[in-house]
């Protein structure tokens, strides 16, 4: 388990990471969702004890990464993929891996194999793409069979077959008990990856729950004959409703909830389904940018701030 609790960290007078709690349980996926400048790197950095905090702190398995006696055989850490040396060919990238966690030199072979690049095992990393990078950074975590793992947008630059790829492999890690951490700036990229959601924005956590949860919260999609007669009708039964840029309404209900409202009304419905998530990204602005005004620090509190707004 990585668990983070009450993390701060102060650069002078600014505060990058502002009272962070949040834990990651075996056998799951959590992504730490944020945009540019969030703070999630400097987050995971002191996870992974590259920065010390000014206040707080994390554990992995209950022991600071610092205490950690063999760190890669517990944990893979992969940060920045672009930052591999570029003179070393990727089997020597590996195999140094293995030789610093004292493992057999062939296990860098199969590891290559393992992520997809064994036919340029012998190629200079600084020849690589960023997608072949992001493997071979992904192979290097994985060397010492670690049970968690932590990456920073492990996604960044890879094409869809290999996120297909990484999602697959994740999935698998996790599926076996393993606990997964990673990072990412765009939502619909961890969206069918992970099982949990940390939303961070301003440095402060604005939203975390399962992803179920927050797809939940998106409640239904719903259009009628009348759509000023319909919006009355569903404010009146207490319903919140936003107006989507197609004119539809976004309503912060179930579709039984909506349905008795607008048949109470006399409104007749065009259209009434669940919204599939397709709010999450307008959700993800929401609380990213209700982070700045400092309004919401839970989902209780966002979703309070929705309803009276
Ligand atoms: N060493 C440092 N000194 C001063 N400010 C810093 C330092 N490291 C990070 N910051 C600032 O802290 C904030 C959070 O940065 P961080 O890299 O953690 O964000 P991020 O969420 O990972 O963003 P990105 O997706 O762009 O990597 C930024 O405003 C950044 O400029």
């Amino acid at each position: 388990m990585i668990s983070v609790e009450n993390l701060t960290k102060r650069y002078s007078a600014f505060t990058a990471v502002d009272d962070v709690t949040f834990t990651c349980e075996p056998g799951t996926i959590t992504g730490f969702l944020g945009p540019n400048g969030a703070g999630k790197s400097t987050t995971l950095r002191m996870i992974t004890g590259l920065t010390s905090p000014t206040a707080g702190r994390t554990t992995i398995g209950g022991i600071g990464y610092a205490e950690l006696p063999n760190p890669g055989r517990v944990v893979g850490v992969m940060l920045d993929a672009a930052a591999q040396h570029p003179g070393r060919t990727g089997l020597e990238t590996l195999r140094l891996s293995a030789a610093l966690m004292g493992l057999p030199g062939r296990r860098a072979d199969e590891m290559l194999e393992r992520v997809g690049i064994a036919d340029a095992a012998k190629r200079r990393v600084g020849n690589y793409s960023l997608g072949m990078r992001q493997r071979l950074g992904i192979g290097a975590t994985l060397m010492g069979d670690p049970q968690l793992l932590i990456l920073d947008e492990p996604a960044n630059g890879m094409d869809p077959e290999g996120i297909r790829w990484m999602r697959g492999l994740l999935r698998d890690f996790a599926h076996r008990g393993g606990t997964v951490l990673l990072s990412s700036h765009l939502l619909g990229e961890v969206q069918a990856t992970v099982d949990r959601l940390v939303v961070i924005g301003g440095g402060q956590v604005v939203a975390q729950g399962s992803l179920a949860e927050l797809l939940q919260r998106q409640g239904v999609v719903v259009r009628g004959l009348d759509p000023s007669g319909l919006r009355r009708a569903l404010e009146g039964a207490g319903l919140a409703v936003d107006v989507q840029p197609d004119g539809g309404y976004r309503v912060d209900g179930t579709a039984e909830q909506v349905g008795r409202a607008a048949a109470l009304a006399g409104e007749v419905l065009t259209e009434l389904r669940d919204s599939d998530g397709a709010g999450l990204e307008d959700l993800f602005f929401e609380l990213t940018s209700a982070s700045d005004r400092g309004a919401a620090t839970s989902v209780a509190q966002l979703a309070e701030s929705r309803r009276t707004n």
